[in-house]
C-alpha cells in the first residue's frame, strides 16, 4: 500500500479536483414478483468531489443500490453514472480495478485465515502471486490486524471480521473506497475505532472514500462531505461546512425572563418563535434590515433589563435534514414540543448517546418483522435478479 504511488500506479485517473462521483437522473427500480416493482433510486443527480464522503440515509434509502451500480454490479434502469471519469455501465472493469468495496453483510469465509483470504481476494483483482501477498500483509496490518493474520477469520471478533473486510477492499491500491455501513455490528468502541481507522486511511492514502451509513451523527464526524437520500431521491449533497453555515436566523437566548423578551419583540413587530431555551428571530433580507433586527433584539433587552447568555447566529445543524425541520415549522411561544421533538432527533442519530444503532430518520412504518420478511424477499429478489444484471 502506498500514497505517493497511487497517482502514478493509475495515470489515467482523471486529475484529483475531479468529481470522483457523479451520476445524472440515476434510477433503479427492481422488478420482484414477490414485492411489485420497488423504486430503489429515483432520478438521483450528483457530484461528489475527492475526500471522505457520507452517503447517509434510513435502512431502505437506496445507499447499497447506488454502490452496487457505481460498482457495476447492477445496471441502472434509466440514468447514468460515473466513478473517477468512468461510466460505470461502459467501463465497470476498469472501475473495480481502482476501486475498493466493503460490502454490508457478512461475507467471509470462515477456515480460512485472514493472509489467505485477502491474499486471494489480491490475487482476484489481478495482482501477481508475489505482491498480492505483500498487499495483503500491508493491508492486514494497516487495518490492525497484523499480529492475527493467520488466524482463521471463523475465530474472530466481529470488529476482526470488519476489519478483514477493509482489508480486502484496500489489497488493490485503490483510489476510491466504497464502504458500506462498516460500522454494523459494532458496539460504540468498536464503531469509534473504526471510524478513526477510516479517517486515517482517507488522510494516509490520500484516496477517497464514500461511506454509507443510516448513522448521521456518526459518520459525520470524519467527512468532507455528505449526500444524503431518502426513498431514493437526493435531499442534498454539499460539503459539511455548507451543511452547518450560518442561517439567516438570530438565536438569543435570555438566563430568566424569555417570555418577557418574545413579547417585547412581538411589539418591535419581530416574529420570535421558541427553540429549546433559545428565541430564533429571522434576519432581514438586507444588510440594513438584519441591522435593524439586532437593534430591536439589544434595545428590547437592555429596556427589560434581562441577563443576556447568547446573541449570535444559528448555525445550521445536520440532522435538520432528516427532522424536517425550519424555521416555519418551529412551534410558536405558546407550544413547547418542538424542542422536544428537535433533541430526540438528535439523540436518535448520536452513537454517544444511543448505543443500539437507530436511523437519522425513521424509515417508512412497517414492523420489525414485515421488515425482516421483505429484506428475506428483497434477498431472494436480488438472488434472482443478480443472474441477469451482473457482468
Ligand atoms: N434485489 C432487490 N429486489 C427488490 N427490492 C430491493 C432489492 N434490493 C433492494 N431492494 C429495495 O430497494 C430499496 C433500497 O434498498 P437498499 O438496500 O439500496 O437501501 P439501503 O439504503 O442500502 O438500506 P439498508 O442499509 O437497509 O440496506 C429498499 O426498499 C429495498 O427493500
Amino acid at each position: 500500500m502506498t500514497t505517493a504511488t497511487t497517482s502514478t500506479a493509475h495515470p489515467a485517473v482523471p486529475a484529483a479536483s475531479a468529481a470522483v462521483i457523479e451520476a445524472s437522473g440515476l434510477t433503479k427500480r427492481y422488478n420482484g414478483a414477490a414485492r411489485g416493482a420497488v423504486t430503489a433510486l429515483d432520478g438521483l443527480t450528483l457530484s461528489v468531489p475527492a475526500g471522505v464522503i457520507g452517503l447517509v440515509g434510513a435502512n431502505g434509502a437506496g445507499k447499497s443500490t447506488l454502490i452496487k451500480i457505481l460498482l457495476g454490479l447492477l445496471a441502472p434502469s434509466s440514468g447514468s453514472a460515473a466513478v473517477l471519469g468512468y461510466d460505470v455501465v461502459d467501463q465497470a472493469e476498469r472501475i473495480r480495478t481502482l476501486v475498493g468495496y466493503m460490502p454490508e453483510h457478512d461475507c467471509l469465509p470462515p477456515d480460512v485465515t485472514a493472509t489467505e483470504f485477502v491474499t486471494h481476494m489480491g490475487r482476484m483483482g489481478g495482482l501477481p502471486p508475489t505482491a498480492a501477498k505483500e498487499r495483503a500483509a500491508e493491508s492486514l496490518r494497516h487495518v490492525g490486524l497484523h499480529e492475527e493474520r493467520y488466524r482463521l477469520i471463523g475465530t474472530y471478533s466481529t470488529g476482526m471480521k470488519q476489519r478483514v473486510k477493509l482489508a480486502q477492499a484496500l489489497v488493490g491500491d485503490p483510489r476510491l473506497l466504497l464502504l458500506d455501513e462498516p460500522t454494523n455490528g459494532l458496539d460504540p468502541a468498536g464503531r469509534e475505532a473504526m471510524l478513526d481507522l477510516i479517517e486515517r486511511i482517507g488522510a494516509e492514502f490520500g484516496i477517497s472514500i464514500l461511506v454509507a451509513s443510516h448513522l448521521l451523527g456518526e459518520i459525520e464526524q470524519i467527512c468532507d462531505s455528505l449526500v444524503a437520500i431518502e426513498s431514493g431521491k437526493l435531499l442534498r449533497a454539499a460539503s459539511m461546512s455548507a451543511f452547518t453555515k450560518a442561517s439567516a436566523v438570530l438565536a438569543v437566548e435570555v438566563d430568566e425572563g424569555a417570555a418577557k423578551l418574545a413579547a417585547a419583540l412581538k411589539n418591535a413587530g419581530l416574529t420570535p418563535r421558541r427553540d429549546g431555551r433559545a428565541l430564533l428571530v429571522r434576519l432581514g433580507g438586507t444588510e440594513q434590515e438584519s441591522d435593524l433586527v439586532y437593534d430591536a433584539i439589544r434595545d428590547a433587552v437592555a429596556d427589560l433589563g434581562l441577563p443576556l447568555n447568547r446573541l449570535e447566529r444559528r448555525r445550521h445543524r445536520v440532522e435538520e435534514l432528516f427532522a424536517d425541520e425550519d424555521f416555519d415549522d418551529l412551534d410558536d411561544l405558546d407550544a413547547t414540543s418542538s424542542a422536544t421533538a428537535a433533541t430526540a432527533t438528535t439523540t436518535a442519530a448520536s452513537p454517544a448517546a444511543s448505543p443500539t444503532p437507530a436511523p437519522p430518520s425513521p424509515p417508512a412504518a412497517e414492523a420489525p418483522a414485515e421488515a425482516e420478511a421483505a429484506d428475506a424477499e428483497a434477498a431472494d429478489a436480488e438472488a434472482a435478479e443478480s443472474e441477469t444484471d451482473h457482468e
